[in-house]
């Protein structure tokens, strides 16, 4: 099972490299990578398993985050209404978004990341995304709420991008414009 020995920290060159895509059909290999990637999201989350193993909770991890630097991520996240999106993806795209955005008030933070950087992280409020899953499959999400800006930040995660590129410099809680806090 993947531990935090296995994620990479900020300033390791892998975190702001663009990611390779990810030759269809996977190889074993690749499904083997995805499926531990979401192993260790859900392992994060069961406070026996964190406790034991010295897991950060997360509610979603990219490749690039362990280490190998292709267009995969795994989610695994309830949003408001408490529907679950648990998600195992290959080369995730997001082919739309609002222009209306949300924010996390509290902030991101980010499992390469080992400091809290404060600053709110402005992000699309809906995206449509396609990807094609560990089975194989083509599919098509339209997320909004904390679904939405999870994927948002591990598809970052394959473009080299880091949560806190997007926080305002100057005014780090600077209001955002046409945006919504997430309650
Ligand atoms: C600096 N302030 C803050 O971190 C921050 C501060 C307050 C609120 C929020 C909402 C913040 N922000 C934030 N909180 C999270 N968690 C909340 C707790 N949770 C969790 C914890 C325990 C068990 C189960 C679970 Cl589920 C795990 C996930 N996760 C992310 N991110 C940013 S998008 C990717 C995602 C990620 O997985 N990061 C490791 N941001
Ligand atoms: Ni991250």
């Amino acid at each position: 099972m993947l531990t935090m020995d296995d994620i990479v920290r900020d300033g390791h060159p892998s975190l702001r490299k663009p990611a390779d895509e990810v030759i269809l059909p996977a190889s074993d290999e690749d499904k083997e990578i995805l499926n531990k990637m979401l192993e260790f999201v859900k392992n994060s989350q069961n406070p026996e398993l964190a406790e034991k193993f010295g897991l950060r909770p997360g509610i979603g991890l990219a490749a690039p985050q362990i280490n190998v630097s292709k267009r995969m991520i795994a989610v695994h996240v309830h949003d408001d209404k408490g529907n679950l999106y648990s998600y195992a993806l290959f080369n995730p795209k997001i082919i739309s978004h609002s222009i209306e955005r949300a924010y996390l008030p509290g902030g991101e933070g980010c499992l390469s990341v080992d400091e809290q950087i404060p600053g709110y992280v402005p992000r699309y409020a809906r995206i449509t995304v396609t990807a094609t899953n560990v089975d194989g499959e083509k599919i098509k999400l339209r997320l909004k709420g904390l679904p939405a800006i999870v994927f948002q930040h591990e598809i970052d995660h394959l473009n080299g991008v880091m949560f806190y590129d997007h926080i305002n410099k100057e005014d780090p809680f600077a209001e955002i414009q046409d945006a919504n806090p997430l309650s």
